[in-house]
């Protein structure tokens, strides 16, 4: 019977031990289930996200993100990265004590007309009540609240240096009688009262990026009263299958003959580098679709649950309408705002394509190869967003699909999986 030690000698050439860092549950019988705490022995790494692992002499593959290096390097880890250095606090609210991003989110008149709107519609049934607006940045919630209504109270909460400002906007917008701007993690400060509303413009990139729903949850659990309205209520991500000949021509494409010459031999690392991540702020014209989009999450503002994030998982199916090249999938999201009023009209924002455009634009997931798909094929399979265990505000996501030709004499059904990070 051989030891472990020599079946490391013999077996591996390379083998590392890495801690679990919190609980994995395989979705595929060649993925390993663990424990946060275990350690397992990795004897090969195919990918960046998926390595081959062994627990209890069981081998099946692990998601790297889950593992952090043995236990020497985990002290020397820890020493460093505390739960607060996970959220990079220190560099998110730093970027949102400049005005850039102020400046993108106040210039989207897409996004921001659409919070106007919900005040708007909603004015009367605001009269004496009291709102909380969650990451206020300058205060232009708070202020159409104000302007355009009459709460009793509203409290602008924002933990960046910019709350210093928002105060100087509220008085010299005059709102000062009813727009209170506290200073601090909505997680921590403490409001005077329960609220009425919980309003909040939380949406990131992929809808979760940032992670910022979570403070909303957590201020939901603690300030909203029963029976109290979220802004959003409900929150949906949708994916279309889609061409993107211009972006994988300039990336990919480029390189088959530039200046005469082949640069072929270039294209894995083009590959790597401009395919591995999602491209953000990527414009899709109605036209690159090759099928009807689909929502694939829908998120209920009043059961969601924090550790619903760690992984959230949907489905797809989507019947190919028209011959093309399956270069991808495009996402975005929609958010949904109903009425203080029982039947009143529901207020949508909706970033996608047949939509006014915003500043999120949508987000591009390039697949590692290109597909001609002919119209009648189907492409059907699963999306996870699973949420960076270590980096707080990041997360992976990873689609599974599979192709059916509508051709009946070729039964080929082609099968594709890739996980792309956001961005760690
Ligand atoms: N990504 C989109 N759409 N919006 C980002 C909007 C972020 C704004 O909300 C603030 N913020 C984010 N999280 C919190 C929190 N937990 N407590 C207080 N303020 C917070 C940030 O400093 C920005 O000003």
């Amino acid at each position: 019977m051989q030891t472990e030690k020599e079946k490391e000698k013999e077996g591996d050439a390379f083998v590392e031990e890495y801690v679990a860092l919190s609980n994995f549950t395989g979705s595929s019988s060649d993925q390993l289930c663990f424990s946060s705490g275990d350690r397992l022995l990795v004897h090969a790494k195919p990918s960046p996200e998926w390595w081959w692992a062994e627990l209890h002499g069981v081998r099946g593959y692990v998601p790297a993100s889950y593992l952090r290096q043995d236990a020497a390097a985990e002290e020397e880890e820890d020493e460093h990265t505390s739960l607060e250095d996970q959220w990079q606090d220190e560099e998110y609210f730093g970027s949102y004590g400049t005005l850039r991003l102020h400046l993108e989110m106040l210039a989207d008149k897409s996004r921001t007309e659409a919070y106007r709107k919900v005040i708007v519609s909603n004015s009367a049934s605001l009269r004496s009540k009291v709102v909380m607006d969650l990451g206020c940045g300058t205060g232009i919630i708070s202020l159409f609240c104000a302007q355009l209504a009459q709460p009793s109270e509203v409290y602008a909460v924002e933990a960046s240096s910019m709350a210093e400002y928002t105060r100087q906007l509220v008085k010299q917008n005059g709102c000062e009688q009813v727009v209170t701007v506290l200073q601090g993690r909505a997680e921590e400060i403490e409001l005077p009262k329960q609220v009425d509303v919980l309003v909040s413009e939380w949406m990131g990139n992929c809808l979760l990026f940032e992670f910022m729903v979570e403070s909303v949850l957590l201020a939901r659990d603690r300030w909203l009263k029963e029976g109290g309205v979220m802004w959003p209520s409900s929150a949906a991500l949708t994916l279309v299958p889609c061409q993107a000949n211009s972006y994988y021509a300039e990336k990919m494409a480029f390189w088959e003959q530039p200046y005469g010459l082949d640069f072929t031999p270039l294209q894995p690392l083009a590959q790597q580098e401009f395919f591995t991540k999602p491209k953000f702020s990527h414009v899709i014209e109605p036209d690159d679709c090759l099928t009807a989009p689909c929502d694939v999450l829908c998120l209920d503002m009043y059961t969601l649950q924090v550790k619903d994030l760690e992984e959230i998982k949907g489905q797809f199916h989507f019947c190919v309408e028209k011959p093309g090249v399956f270069h991808g999938f495009t996402s975005w999201f929609t958010v949904h705002f109903e009425s203080l009023e029982t039947g009143g009209a529901t207020v949508e924002l909706n970033t996608g394509p047949n939509s006014q455009p915003t500043h999120w634009k949508q987000t591009l997931f390039m697949l590692d190869r290109p597909v001609s798909v002919y119209a009648g094929d189907s492409i059907s399979g699963t999306i996870f967003l699973r949420r960076n265990p270590i980096w707080r505000r990041h997360m992976t996501i990873s689609l599974h699909w599979s192709i059916n030709s509508s051709k009946k004499e070729t039964d080929n059904c082609q099968v594709g999986t890739k996980s792309f990070p956001m961005w760690r």
